[in-house]
Formats: structure tokens, sequence, C-alpha cells
């Protein structure tokens, strides 16, 4: 922040009088990371609208409820390379994507009943379940600003513009003046930078928010926002945006940003001051400071395939030592002929699934058995799930049998996990776990249970007494 707080160049937002109002000093930058932890410096009780950070968020809850199909039939997903309240649509009339105010309104509109004359009593329900929606992402309930809804509601003839203009092409299909005091009303909503860094990593996490473990999102709703706030949430800067700081992010008018590290952290700034984008200048700086500083970018490549095989060794070469029991030898001494163990570790994606499994074939015949061992895997995604249950039938065409060890329920939690995602869906669709459910309860024994009762015992010797390297064959 240091670096960044002497930079007062830009103006606060003038076109919504209330807004103009604010301290242009202000500036606060907070860190939320996977378990919810929070580091926050500078104006920290600050609370700001949260103006067009809003509109990933209502996008979140529209595709939640309508579908994906049903929402891109009426919202684009291409970045406008035009300023963020322009009066503009694609060529079959439709917002060219829910980050600019088009988008957003269109996007609001859609959460109400599709009549053209829609009471108050309706527009407060749909609004209470905005703020309920986004309560939920930030991990605590969010309040309106009462004086920025009226003096946007009462000066926003743009927005009328633009509402009325789809009204016109035929997309708006409820009351126009609904849909705007709905837009208003959502982006009157405060937050603090604190409360923007737990939205960031709400959606960081999948959906999941680290501070209440509510999953308040799907996954694949929360890849559908991280994709089209890198391409569209930093409007017409979005290019620059992507290559200096490369976090999918949104900004908004009031002088929020958040930001997002997928799988690991949100960030939240605050600095009033905007530039001709309309992002704030400070929150810019600071955020392409914090990305270089800490590594944020994210293509900063991470080489998970070379490290996900931690250890590749034969029972063979277990020292049998004095504290096995007799049945354990014997156990061992008739079984460990050409059982080859693989451990895994990290989180499991196709990459490293990849690279385990082809270790496997290549080392077919120099085995009869392969343990896979993935106790050390935290989260295994649909794709590298059916690698490794695939794994049976490459191990069966050639007469070979195999164990998978997953005493902490992995695959059954990724199961849960992408349970309502169709990305992927041919791969890791539940009915394809459906004939591998376990039967016993430590082990998805996906491959044959034949070596069960020995499996634990081997692996728990295996893994306190034995050598990690790989032999080379
Ligand atoms: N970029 C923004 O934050 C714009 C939001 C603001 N409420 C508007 O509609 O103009």
């Amino acid at each position: 922040m240091a670096t960044c707080a002497g930079d007062t160049s830009g103006e606060v937002a003038g076109y919504i009088p209330e807004l103009a109002a604010v301290d242009p000093d202000g500036y606060a930058l907070a860190l939320c990371v996977h378990d919810g932890h929070v580091y926050a410096q500078g104006d920290t009780d600050t609370a700001f609208t949260i103006q067009s950070i809003s509109k990933p968020l209502t996008y979140a809850l529209v595709l939640s409820r309508l579908g994906t199909a049903a929402t891109d039939a009426k919202i684009g997903v291409e970045p406008s390379g035009e300023a963020f309240n322009e009066v503009s649509v694609d060529e079959r009339r439709r917002p060219r994507n829910p980050m600019i105010n088009a988008g957003a309104i269109l996007t609001a509109s859609m959460l109400l009943p599709p009549v053209k004359s829609v009471d108050p009593g309706t527009v407060d329900r749909v609004f209470g379940d905005i703020v309920e929606f986004y309560s939920a992402c930030a991990g605590r309930r969010l309040a309106l600003d009462e004086s920025v809804y009226r003096s946007e509601a009462t000066t926003g003839s743009r927005n009328r513009a633009i509402a009325y203009m789809l009204d016109s092409f035929g997309v708006l299909d409820t009351s126009v003046e609904a849909a705007l005091d709905l837009y208003y009303r959502q982006c009157s909503l405060t937050v603090t930078a604190a409360d923007l860094a737990a939205i960031g990593a709400t959606i960081a996490d999948g959906g999941v928010n680290p501070r209440t473990g509510r999953q308040v999102m799907s996954h694949e709703v929360a890849q559908r926002l991280l994709s089209v706030m890198t391409t569209c949430g930093m409007y017409d800067g979005a290019g620059d945006w992507v290559t200096s700081v490369g976090l999918p992010a949104k900004s908004g008018v009031g002088g929020g940003i958040m930001a997002v590290l997928p799988g690991q952290l949100g960030i939240g700034v605050y600095s009033p001051r905007l530039d001709q984008h309309g992002n704030s200048v400070r929150g810019v700086q600071t955020c392409r400071e914090l990305s270089t500083n800490l590594g944020l970018h994210m293509f900063n490549v991470a080489r998970e395939a070379p490290s996900t095989l931690r250890a590749v060794y034969d029972l063979a070469d277990i020292e049998i030592g004095a504290g096995w029991s007799d049945r354990e030898r014997i156990y061992l001494r008739s079984c460990r002929d050409r059982v080859r163990v693989y451990e895994l570790q990290g989180d499991l994606t196709f990459g490293g699934a990849e690279s385990a499994l082809r270790r496997i074939e290549a080392d077919l015949d120099h085995i009869d058995v392969a343990i896979v061992d993935i106790s050390r895997i935290g989260v295994i995604d649909p794709v590298a799930r059916t690698m490794v249950l695939g794994t049976k039938f490459v191990l069966s065409s050639r007469g070979k049998r195999g164990i998978l060890v997953d005493p902490d329920n992995v695959v059954r939690k990724s199961v849960e996990l992408y349970r309502s995602d169709s990305v992927a869906p041919n791969l890791g669709a539940p009915e394809q776990l459906r004939g591998f459910e376990p039967t016993l309860p430590h082990v998805h024994t996906t491959m044959d249970v034949a070596l069960f009762d020995a499996e634990e015992f081997l692996l728990k010797r295996a893994r306190d007494e034995t050598v990690t390297d790989a032999p080379s064959d």
C-alpha cells in the first residue's frame, strides 16, 4: 500500500451525486485466504457502495436459478471493448456481457416475474433474495446505502436509456422501472474491503464461503464468474489488467475492486478516485503490486504434473521389522512380490493424473498389483477421478490387479463437490462412479478387493518404514 498511497490521480465518480461526496483519500486493502483468515490494512472500517461489483453476484444468482442455457440466450459473454455504460448490444440484440450496465440491468430483470407490471412488494422480495445471496457470499449481513440508492435512482438517465432500449428490442420481459430499481438497489449495497475479499475468496473456493463453510453457488457457476470476470470485469481495461495483474476481477465506481486467485484467495481494495475506464486508480496499482510481489498472476505456471507422484516403491523392498505380527509376516511374504505402490500428493487434475497413470502403464511388465495411494490427495476433480478410476481397465486388460487407497474418501467427496456441475459431464458424472461404489468402509477398491485385508497394514508399514525413492526400471 505504501508504494501506491501517494498517487492521488483520477477523479471520484461525479455522475452519481452522492458518490461525488465521498472522501477521495479513503484507501483500504484486504486479502482473504482459503480458511477465511483476513489480512487488512488502511481504512478497513470504511463502508462503500459495491456498485458494479454486484454484477457478477446477481449474474451468479440468475445462473443458479435459470441455468446457463437460458441465461446465455439473453446475455453474451464477449468482452465489449466499450465503456461500462455504453448503450449497445450484439447482433442477436443481447447485451455483450453481464459486466456492462446493459447486461447487468438485464440480469437483474431476469429475477423478476415476466410481466410488464410488477408491484413494489415483489421488487422488495426479490431484492431480499439478492441481499440474502450477497450476504452469504460475504459471510455477513450487508445493508443498503439509502442515499446513494436514491441519488442514482433520480439521476440515472443513462441507465434508463439502456433499459428502455432493451425493452424496445423486446428482450426485457418485465417492468423496466422495476428492473432499474432492482439494479440501483443492488449497486447501493455497502461493503468493506474485507467483504470484497471474502466474496472473492468464496468464488476462489468454487462457491464455498471460507468463513461459514456454506456452499453458496455451485462450482460451475463460480467457474463461469471467474471466466467472465477475466475477460470483461475491468471493462475496456481488461486486456491490460489480465496481462499485468493476471487475476479475474471486478471493479465498481464506488472505488472498490474485487480480485480472485482461483483456488486460493480473494482480494478487496478500496480507493475512490477512478481512471477513465471507471476503475479505481490506486486499486488497480495496488493489485498490480500485490500480484507481482506475492506471485499471484493466475498464469504463474505451477507445475503440478511432475510433483504429483510423490513416491513409487515395491513392497518387496520393505524391511520386515521386529514389530510385525506373524500374520503380517506370512501375508507380506506371500503377496509382496510384484506389488508396487504409487503415492500421489497435492490436488489432482488432468496433468497430475496423466503423469501418474503413464507411469503405471510403463510399469505393467514388472508388476502384478498396483496400489494407488491417494491418501495425500486433497481434492480430485472429475477428470482426474475418471482417470484414476479408469486405471482398473488398464490393469485388468493386462491381467493385473489394482487397489485404490482412499481413507479420507476424496473420491466420494469429489462426486459431492462436483455434483451439480456439467463440466466434463461424460468423464465425471456420478453415474459413472456407481459401478465403483465401495463396499468396504475405508477403501474405494475400484478394482479388486482381494488384497484388502493386508492393504491397510502394508501401506502403513510402507509409509512409515520405506525408502521413498522411485525405483527406475
Ligand atoms: N461501473 C459501475 O460501478 C457502474 C455502476 C453504477 N451503479 C451505474 O450503473 O452507473
